[in-house]
């Protein structure tokens, strides 16, 4: 048998990939080159073709064949996944099938596609760079240009396993278009809506992987990623293993999805490997060949130094945020009023609540401690994190930072029905709606990264007075917090008029996160509605003891 790459090749067991084995992606013909023999390969079958010689052959008529392959698999393809819907044939891709839409962002629409090419399917982001107005006249969208190039420019410099490359840009007059490896299980972020929270080996394997790649941004390429939450975080689907034994935590309600078997290495829940996306907010803060602080050569302040570690301590903060929302499926600050949010943030507090930390193990807790110590300077970083006991999985005793909350008491009984009525309102008040799960991440995002810009700026100016204006120039990639431009907060306390609890607050933000507002959020005001805290009454209904 012989077994052929798109150009004609001979495949040798040294080249056969997992993506080779996957039938959907190679097609493996007989000697003539016609029929296609094989649904997968061995590597039994590659031996056989060692002694075969590829020029017995014609190579034109291999690549014939493959493209006739590819042309029936795209062809099963668009009909099954695209289900007869049909999407807009934009100039510049032509040489793609939409399939599906998977996401969108304030002037970005994502889609699902297919390389009529190669077969191989991708996400693409579609950006408008004009927008048609209500009179039929093109007006501009409002893009900046210079924000996605710089988002290009800083993708185009990432090769890893555990993030989102970009396989190709084009740019046409109306669009630009940013050809992305497709992560087939999409965003995290629903993954924790529908199994409520994950486990703790599923959290270790899915922050494991966040963090393999933060260490190879910041270690690596120079760069911070600045905008780490669960939609960011996108899987590759694997299969659903049903739980041998079904294990409850306090406070479950017995609908609690059934997260699966956790196979180590492999995943649990559906989640396999987990891609870091959506650079638009990122920033280089080091010359990765140079090994120099961006923008400020000549310039060896020590502050300026520091500034990175600035930096990668908000991804350090972003991280502990994500690992204490899988565990236990609300976010570690959450308020309805937004300066109080806020408030919460810059100074750290948050707790392990009872009873849904209870049984989360102290070397967890231990470990968010050290990356929501308020002093980026003590926070751990991405070498402290990955090194932790818990991390690596050994019985090592761990301590909490010096600024920890009490941990959750792992002998406390869940007793509902014993909470006084301001433990349930504590609960409340911490378990936001699924919606507005996506606000708490994006408003306490913005407020920790001004927090940390406020402190960094003081110290600057209190060394440096006439530097400071000159240091305004050199920091091009933080537009949103100089004065000017900052996050403005403004709320307005509204009543839902059937007695509910209702606050409604309008969060003015910054150009830049304006730009990385979703569509369904960027005309109308922000809501926080404790009457949809779906975690809290899921629980509350029917706990398991
Ligand atoms: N490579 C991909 N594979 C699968 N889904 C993707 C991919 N890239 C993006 N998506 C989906 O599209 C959504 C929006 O993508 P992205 O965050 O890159 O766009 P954006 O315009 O920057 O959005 P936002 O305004 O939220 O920042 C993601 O949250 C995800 O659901």
């Amino acid at each position: 048998m012989l077994i052929l790459d798109k150009n004609g090749e001979r495949i040798t067991d040294l080249n056969i990939t997992k993506e080779m084995k996957d039938p959907k992606t190679v097609k493996f013909y007989d000697e003539t080159g016609e029929h296609a023999v094989s649904e997968s390969v061995t590597s039994a079958d590659v031996d056989e073709v060692t002694d075969h010689a590829a020029s017995e052959v014609p190579k034109e008529h291999n690549r014939v064949a493959y493209d006739k392959a590819i042309e029936d698999m795209v062809e099963k393809i668009v009909l099954e996944e695209s289900s007869g819907r049909h999407f807009p044939e934009l100039p510049g891709l032509e040489n793609f099938h939409l399939l599906e839409q998977m996401g969108d962002g304030a002037f970005s629409i994502v889609y699902k596609a297919v390389n009529i090419k190669t077969g191989e399917k991708v996400a693409i982001k579609v950006i408008h760079k004009m927008l048609k107005s209500e009179d039929g006249t093109w007006k501009p969208s409002g893009v900046d240009p210079a924000s996605i190039l710089k988002e290009v420019q800083i993708m185009r410099r990432l090769k890893h396993p555990n993030i989102i490359q970009l396989l190709d840009f084009i740019q046409t007059e109306q669009h630009f278009f940013l050809i992305l490896e497709l992560a087939d299980g999409g965003e995290l972020f629903h993954q924790i809506v529908r199994l409520t929270y994950f486990s703790e080996d599923l959290s270790r394997h899915v922050i494991k992987q966040v963090a393999e790649a933060i260490r190879y941004l910041h270690e690596e390429c120079g760069v911070v990623h600045r905008d780490i939450k669960p939609e960011n975080l996108l899987f590759d689907r694997i299969d659903f293993v049903k739980s041998r034994v079904r294990r409850f935590r306090k406070g479950d309600d017995e609908s609690k999805e059934d997260e699966g078997e956790f196979i180590p290495g492999v995943g649990a829940g559906t989640i396999g490997r987990i891609r870091l996306a959506d650079f638009g907010l990122s920033k280089v803060v080091w010359d990765s060949h140079t090994k120099t602080p961006c923008g400020t050569m000549g310039y060896t302040a020590p502050e300026i130094v520091q500034d990175q570690t600035y930096s990668k301590s908000v991804d350090m903060w972003a991280l502990g945020c994500v690992l204490y929302t899988i565990l236990c499926g609300f976010p570690p600050f959450y308020d309805e009023s937004i300066p109080a949010l806020t408030k919460k943030v810059s100074q750290g507090q948050y707790t392990f609540l009872s009873p849904w930390w209870d049984d989360i193990s102290k070397g967890a807790q231990d470990l968010i401690s050290h990356l929501l110590t308020v002093d980026p300077k003590s926070r751990y970083d991405i070498h402290q994190f990955l090194a932790h006991p818990w991390i690596v999985g050994t019985e090592e005793p761990t301590f909490p930072a010096s600024d920890a909350p009490p941990t959750g008491k792992p002998e406390s009984a869940f007793e509902f029905d014993l909470m006084t009525p301001t433990d349930v309102q504590a609960a409340t008040v911490r378990t936001p709606g699924v919606t507005s799960l996506r606000e708490v991440f994006n408003i306490s995002y913005a407020a920790h990264r001004m927090e940390i810009e406020k402190n960094r700026r003081k110290v600057i100016k209190q060394n440096y007075a006439n530097f400071f204006n000159d240091l305004d120039d050199l920091d091009e990639g933080d537009e949103e917090f100089n004065s000017s431009n900052s996050t403005v907060i403004e709320e307005s306390v509204l009543s839902d008029g059937d007695g509910g609890h209702r606050i409604s607050t309008k969060a003015t933000v910054s150009p830049i996160a304006c730009q990385r507002k979703r569509r369904e959020t960027s005309h109308r005001a922000f809501d926080l509605n404790i009457n949809n805290s779906t975690l809290f009454t899921r629980r509350h209904r029917n706990a398991v003891h």
